[in-house]
């Protein structure tokens, strides 16, 4: 059958990427989105926020939901302390096995745990099955209606603490509306809008960071 998108754009990886090289990694898949078909990435000007954020809390423990072609897993894991994994959530197992060939062509499989399944049945594994007590930096990057009910497991499976960070991309396009709302408006958090656009296009789109008060 006819190849995917993330099977086309990891021939691109192994054909534009050096091996090793996460640096690499990022710019050929930003190109190929740029240049060849666009891909639902967090993409490069979205993606430096990401890295910024990321950078400034340091975590020891971190979830990613929707790991699609681990563009964003790369993204974080090069940036993660050694000896610090990341766990990320993918739900396609088409596309999880594109995104471990990526991370693996990055050279960050070490610093990776890619677990396949749904956010609503994993969550609440997290502690029993990884020895999680709670997550320092979660990324929401998955199904835009899945935001609202997976912050609500993670409150209650006692996953978040004073501090933990959560950035959720695409709040604006395609919108996670009752999540901002409920982030926003919640005692419990103290949230920020980082204005940007959908990867790769000039259309508006954001992310929101929102730290856990406890
Ligand atoms: O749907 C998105 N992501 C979830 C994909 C499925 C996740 C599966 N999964 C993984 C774990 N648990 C469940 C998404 C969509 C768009 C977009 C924007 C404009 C447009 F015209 C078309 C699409 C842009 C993004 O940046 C996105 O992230
Ligand atoms: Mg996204």
């Amino acid at each position: 059958t006819r190849s995917t998108r993330p099977q086309r754009m990891l021939k691109a990886v192994q054909k534009n990427g050096t091996k090793g090289n996460p640096e690499s990694v990022i710019s050929a898949i930003d190109y190929f989105c740029k240049h060849s078909e666009w891909a639902m990435n967090v993409g490069d000007e979205k993606g430096s926020i990401l890295d910024s954020v990321v950078t400034e809390v340091n975590p020891s423990t971190v979830l990613e939901l929707g790991t699609y072609c681990g563009y964003s897993t790369v993204r974080i894991a090069r940036l993660l302390s050694p000896g610090t994994k990341l766990i990320t959530l993918e739900f396609n197992p088409v596309n999880a096995a594109v995104a471990r060939q990526i991370i693996a062509y990055a050279g960050l499989q070490d610093k990776v745990i890619l677990v396949e399944g749904s956010s609503g049945d994993l969550i609440p594994q997290m502690k029993e099955r990884f020895g999680i007590m709670t997550f320092d930096f979660i990324f929401l990057d998955h199904w835009k209606d899945r935001y609202l009910p997976d912050i609500k497991l993670f409150e209650e499976c006692g996953l978040l603490r004073k501090g933990s960070v959560l950035l959720a991309d695409n709040v604006i396009c395609p919108g996670t509306p009752e999540y901002l709302e409920y982030v926003r408006n919640s005692p419990r958090y103290e949230s920020k809008y980082y204005p940007a656009h959908l990867e790769y296009t000039k259309v508006e789109d954001g992310l929101e960071k929102s730290v856990f008060l406890g």
